[in-house]
């Protein structure tokens, strides 16, 4: 077994690791960063960008349907091949990460292809060799999707988000297990495209874990545009012959493809964990605000069970090389942590749902602004559904959490991730001016109905 003896060992090169791998070399420290699978991680191949690119052709189909009523007439065919081109050609390079590797390798990050196992404080193995850190490791991971316990699932061909993102024909039905950003994104891309989707999701609206109100919003204006949404629903067998049976509490359910999107799997199994200390059947990375996971040790990321998102893999990647490198700046905190999902209506969300807040014990009050009553919803017309619900803390006057779902959703939630990290006193964002007509002059009135209701 060769050992070589290195500043910084990388396991996983997700958005966090790859960024943390890059800049600690840049910094001038030997690193080595080791990934299994394509370097760039889940987001770059199978997640956010590919879907995103799906999406932004699929809103340009549902824009393009509003014309007749809007603006005289356009006849829209749906051609899924340049979506799957550009997926191909421009985010993925044919699944291919020599882009990514060639920036790690500019900036002097060593690449190892393979497994990585911890073996005790600052060292990982990948088959006979072993690296060892002087400085430490940065695990980053992962997850995997969820493989659902459904009786006879296993034995059949589902996709999931791996298989979605290469789909070059669009199939003529779709039923998608998990009504979560995953499932709720992908359904309504494949349906503006032309195919028949059915939403299962057991929970009793889709996106559970936002605001009641946001999931049913989503629900109505997906079954406004032919999704068949069941919620509540119970999956008892699964089948496949050509197309796929799907046996539920309801009845029986056929399509031509199924995507199981039902939440992931950590890559924890099997990395070594109980060797630096660590419980191998945890779920989730313990990190402290500066993403020490142990002795010589960060962990960022989906791992760590603060949001699976891009954003707050790669803010915790720059908290783990800042203290690496031993310099100051803020730590991680996750007060205002801000998510998006990327249907048409956009359903952003920030900090705390009222029910969290309940529960953490906040004296509570809530505003409203229903998007389509506003003037720019007014004007939009088609597409304006959405709303705007704040969570404030009556005793401090401040927001705790928001939710802005709407055309835009996730650009109007800016401001409200600002108030909500940065503690604006509600009555300074009553005394601030809202432009005219913007969508985000909603906030004004869902503020107004907090501070002189
Ligand atoms: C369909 C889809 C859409 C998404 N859309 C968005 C979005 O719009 N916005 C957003 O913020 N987030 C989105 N996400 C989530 C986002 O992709 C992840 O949160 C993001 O990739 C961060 O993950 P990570 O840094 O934990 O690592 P990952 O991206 O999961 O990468 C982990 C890496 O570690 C490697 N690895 C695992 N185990 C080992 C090992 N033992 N040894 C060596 N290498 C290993 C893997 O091969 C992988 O390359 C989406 C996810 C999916 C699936
Ligand atoms: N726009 C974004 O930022 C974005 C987009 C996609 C994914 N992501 C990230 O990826 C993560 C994973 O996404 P996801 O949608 O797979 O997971 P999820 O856990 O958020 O949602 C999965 C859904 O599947 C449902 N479900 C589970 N078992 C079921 C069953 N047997 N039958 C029917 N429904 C079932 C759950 O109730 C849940 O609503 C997300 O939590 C998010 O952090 C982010």
């Amino acid at each position: 077994m060769a050992t070589h003896e290195v500043d910084v060992v990388v396991v996983g090169l997700g958005p966090g690791g790859e960024y943390a791998a890059q800049k600690l070399a840049e910094a001038g420290l030997d690193v080595v960063g080791i990934d299994r699978d394509l370097v760039g991680g889940e987001c770059p191949f199978y997640g956010c960008i590919p879907s995103k690119m799906m999406i932004r052709a699929a809103d340009a189909l549902g824009e393009a349907r509003r014309v007749d009523e809007l603006a005289g007439s356009a006849e829209v065919s749906p051609d899924w091949s340049a979506v799957a081109t550009r997926i191909d050609k421009q985010a993925t390079n044919h699944w291919q990460d020599d882009s990514h590797v060639e920036r790690l390798e500019e900036a002097g990050v060593r690449i190892v292809r393979g497994d990585g196992v911890l073996d005790g404080p600052g060292t990982v193995r990948v088959g006979e060799d072993r690296y060892v850190g002087a400085r430490g490791v940065v695990l980053n991971v992962g997850t995997s999707p969820a493989t659902l316990p459904i009786d006879g699932l296993a034995e059949t061909p589902y996709w999931t988000n791996r298989e979605i993102v290469k789909v070059t024909e669009l199939p003529a039905s779709l039923a998608v297990i998990g009504g979560g950003p995953i499932g709720c994104e992908l359904a309504q891309a494949f349906a503006r495209f032309g195919s028949a989707v059915t939403v299962l999701e057991v929970a009793d609206r889709l996106l559970p874990p936002e605001e009641p109100e946001s999931g049913e919003l989503l629900g109505r204006v997906f079954r406004d545009e032919g999704i068949r949404v069941e919620t509540g629903i119970t999956i008892e067998r699964v089948e496949h012959d050509g197309g796929f049976t799907i046996t539920t509490d309801r009845g029986e359910i056929e399509a031509d493809q199924l995507l199981v999107a039902a939440g992931r799997r950590l890559n924890l199994h099997g990395l070594g964990l109980d060797t630096v200390g660590l419980d191998p059947e945890a779920r989730s990375v313990p990190t402290d605000e500066r993403m020490r996971a142990g002795e010589r040790l960060w962990a960022v990321g989906d791992i760590t069970g603060h949001g699976q998102f891009t954003h707050v893999s790669m803010y915790q990647g720059d908290i783990a090389v800042r203290d690496i490198l031993g310099q100051d700046g803020h730590g991680a905190e996750y007060h205002a942590v801000s998510r998006v999902t990327f249907t048409d209506p956009e359903v952003g969300s920030v900090g705390m749902s009222e029910q969290q807040a309940r529960d953490a014990g906040i004296d509570v009050r809530v505003g409203h602004a229903d998007l389509a009553a506003s003037s720019r919803g007014w004007i939009h017309q088609l597409g304006a559904d959405g709303l705007i619900k704040l969570v404030a803390d009556a005793d401090r006057g401040v927001l705790v959490g928001a939710s802005s779902v709407g055309p835009s959703g996730g650009e109007v939630l800016g401001m409200l991730a600002l108030a909500v990290h940065a503690e604006v006193p509600l009555d300074r964002i009553a005394s601030m001016h809202f432009a005219y007509p913007t969508f985000h002059r909603a906030v004004d009135v869902a503020v107004a109905s907090i501070v002189a209701p």
